[in-house]
Order: structure tokens, then C-alpha cells, then sequence
């Protein structure tokens, strides 16, 4: 053990001692004052006059010696690896972020957690958020410190880079005036076609089926419940109905723009959450597109913090039924999302139509790309690209949609 970790060990033995005295156990005034030691020696400082041996024999009898060599075969197996944050310290302090954070690695319990199997480039980002958790904090005896943190998600990047070059990214990248497509490598990407609305990016399976399935049900019954009232009405069925988030119909609402019930909260809450996993993939492979296009980064911050400005009625799901479809528009803000939630087997016609930049329009020309992607995939594309979602026959169809700019008052 580390002589830090040994102080905490310490630390912990002398709480346990106040509990119950047994005869000839250690005193906890002596195990207090050989964690001294070991936080001193942990510092670089002279031990005085504190015998450290009898501590360490008392803490060395508690490690398990299999821990201890699952550690080294791990040390060896890592060896090209960024070593972990852990300093084994692994305590939390009510002061510190509430109890939530390890004053060891300053991670939170889910990134600790889950460390294993998160991808590099997420490790990499936690990283960086541990970082800036130390920022306006002291360090704890012992804790890993910055230039570690940061060494280690630097790493991380470019491990996730090294994917990136053998396509794990899957991101294609699709020119709106020759279909053309081409697998996005994310450290050497040119962007300047798509920042000049000349193309759009996608990347299919970002969200799985059954993630989709309950929010496609209730897109459904706000959709049915929509169109009796308009027949009760004696008004004619809307092929298309845009259902807001809450946030989104609480503005309109300030604005006196109509909009469609909204989803249940627990609906809701999965949009918005899988919203923001699409911000932090954006995030971390398009960091140099959100810089050049948006002047800002990290998309999926300034969503959590409302610094985002979305279109009226934006983040929504439409929900197109037999005639519906949505005339050729531009968004008008920066970037424009849309996350695919039904399959195109799931509708006739229907799909994404788009028009080029020197085009002489969408009333002389028709669209040079169309596009259906299977459920699960996520498109952008540039806010003042002109495009429609064409009229489907038959089915249902379901995009989730978010067009946004980072707002000005942020
Ligand atoms: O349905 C589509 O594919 C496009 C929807 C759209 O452009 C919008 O809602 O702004
Ligand atoms: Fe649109």
C-alpha cells in the first residue's frame, strides 16, 4: 500500500475503534497519530517521532494477497494503456459535491462504475470533467492530481481516435447533390462541404429499437387522441402532428403558439436524454465542426444549462400519417437534428428530401437527395439547408426533430 493509502486505512481503523474497545487491540489515539505519520510521509515530510512499522503491520494483515496480485497482473496487461484514475482511496466527503464525487479520482459513482466499459472517448470526456471538478477545490491527501488526469485523457483521445480510423465511427458523410457518400474519419474530416450546406452527416444505430418503442407508442396516442378531437370537431385529419417536449410547449405557450398535447413526464424525460447523448456524440466526434460552425463546444453543457435556443415548438416529434408531410423549409438556426424513430418499412413514400445550395430552388427543382434511414440513426445538417419531409401513403412516421443555435443571452 501506498503510504497514503495506508493513512486512509488508518483513518478508517481508528472510526471502527471507537465503536468497541476489546482487550490489547491498538488504541485509536495511536492509530490517529500513525495515519499522521503516513499522510507526512505521503507529503514528503519527516515521520518525527512516530513508528511507522507497527502500522503497517497492523494494516498489511487486512489486504488480502490475492488483491494485491490481481493489481500487478493488471499493471502488466495495462502497459500500453492509460493507467486508471484510482489512487484506491475510493472515500466520498459530505463537503465535496454533496458526498457524489471520490475525493480519490474525482469521478462520480456511475463513471466509477461503469469505467470498464465505457468507450475511450468517454472516458476521455469524464476525464476532463474530473479535471474540472478539482479546479476551485483543494486536493485531498493522496488524490490523483490534474497533470495526471489530464495526461490520461489525452490518451484516451487519441485511443479513440485510432478507432475512429478503422470506422468505428461510422459517421458517412452524404452530398446532397450527388448522393455521394463517404466514411467520416474524425481527426482528419474536411467539414468545409457540410459548413457550406452542401452536406449532410449521418450515423445509424445510435439509438437501439427498444429505446424508441415506448416513445413511438406515445407519440401514437397523443397523435390518435389529436386527430379524434379534430373529427368530433368536424375538422379534417392533420397528416402531420408535432408534439413538443414540455420545455418546448412551455415556450410557445409565452408566445401564443399553438402546439399538440405533450408526452408524459417519463416520455419526456427519455427524449431529452437521448437529445443530450446525441449532443455528447456530436461533441466528442464533431468537436471541430460545433467549433467552426457554432463558435462554441460542448453542445450537450449548454443544453443542460438552457443555453441552447431552439426553434418554436423545438425539441418535437412529428408524427406523419396517410397525406402528411412537411413542405420544403429551412430551420433557420445553426445546426438541425434529427433523430429517425420509425423504419421505412414501417411507411409508404415518406423520407427526408433535400435541395442543393445552388439550386434554383425547391419550386423549379426537385430534390437531388432522398433519404430514409432505418430507426435509430441521427442526421445534421447546416440550419439553411432547404428540405421537406415528403408525403407518406401509407403507415406512421416518426422524426424527432431539434433545430437550434447556442442563444445569445448565454
Ligand atoms: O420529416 C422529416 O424528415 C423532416 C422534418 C423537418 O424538416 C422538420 O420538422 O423541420
Ligand atoms: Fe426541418
Amino acid at each position: 500500500m501506498e503510504p497514503v493509502e495506508k493513512y486512509y486505512a488508518l483513518e478508517d481503523a481508528a472510526d471502527r475503534s471507537m465503536a468497541a474497545k476489546f482487550d490489547g487491540a491498538v488504541e485509536e489515539n495511536e492509530l490517529r497519530s500513525q495515519a499522521q505519520g503516513w499522510l507526512q510521509l505521503s507529503k514528503g515530510e519527516s515521520t518525527g517521532e512516530i513508528d511507522l512499522d507497527e502500522a503497517s503491520d497492523i494494516i498489511q494483515d487486512s489486504i488480502p494477497y490475492e488483491d494485491t496480485k490481481v493489481d500487478i497482473i493488471k499493471k502488466e496487461m495495462s502497459l500500453d494503456f492509460p493507467s486508471t484514475p484510482c489512487t484506491r482511496i475510493c472515500r466520498y466527503n459530505k463537503s465535496f459535491f454533496d458526498g457524489n464525487i471520490c475525493i480519490g479520482c474525482f469521478r462520480d459513482v456511475h463513471e466509477i462504475s461503469n469505467w470498464s466499459s465505457m468507450a475511450p472517448i468517454e472516458k476521455s470526456y469524464a476525464l476532463e470533467d474530473a479535471i474540472d471538478r478539482i479546479q476551485d477545490s483543494e486536493y485531498f491527501a493522496g488524490s490523483v492530481t490534474s497533470e495526471d488526469l489530464r495526461r490520461q485523457a489525452q490518451q484516451w483521445a487519441s485511443i479513440s481516435k485510432v478507432g475512429y480510423e478503422e470506422g468505428l465511427g461510422k459517421w458517412q458523410s452524404i452530398d446532397i447533390k450527388n448522393g455521394n457518400e463517404e466514411s467520416v474519419v474524425s481527426s482528419t474530416f474536411d467539414y468545409t462541404s457540410f459548413i457550406e450546406g452542401e452536406s449532410i452527416l449521418v450515423l445509424e444505430d445510435l439509438i437501439s429499437t427498444e429505446e424508441l418503442t415506448s416513445i413511438k407508442v406515445a407519440a401514437d396516442e397523443i397523435q390518435a387522441r389529436n386527430s379524434s378531437e379534430r373529427m368530433s370537431k368536424g375538422l379534417k385529419n392533420e397528416g402531420l402532428v408535432r408534439i413538443p417536449l414540455i420545455d418546448a410547449a412551455q415556450r410557445a405557450s409565452k408566445l401564443n403558439t399553438p402546439f399538440a398535447d405533450t408526452f408524459p413526464r417519463d416520455i419526456d424525460d427519455k427524449l431529452n436524454t437521448i437529445l443530450s447523448k446525441v449532443l455528447d456524440r456530436l461533441d466528442s466526434d464533431h468537436e471541430r465542426l460545433i467549433e467552426r460552425l457554432l463558435s462554441c463546444h460542448r453542445l450537450q453543457n449548454l443544453f443542460k444549462n438552457d443555453m441552447l435556443q431552439f426553434s418554436s415548438r423545438e425539441p418535437a416529434v412529428n408524427v406523419y400519417t396517410k397525406g402528411g408531410s412537411f413542405r420544403p423549409h429551412e430551420d433557420g438556426q445553426q445546426l438541425t437534428v434529427l433523430i429517425y424513430l420509425s423504419h421505412p418499412t414501417e411507411f409508404d413514400g415518406g423520407g427526408t428530401a433535400f435541395w442543393p445550395q445552388d439550386s434554383r430552388g425547391h419550386r423549379v427543382e426537385d430534390p437531388s437527395l432522398i433519404i430514409a434511414p432505418n430507426a435509430g440513426t441521427v442526421m445534421i445538417f447546416r440550419g439553411d439547408v432547404t428540405h421537406s419531409g415528403l408525403q407518406i401513403n401509407h403507415g406512421r412516421r416518426q422524426v424527432f426533430v431539434a433545430s437550434f443555435s447556442p442563444s445569445k443571452k448565454g
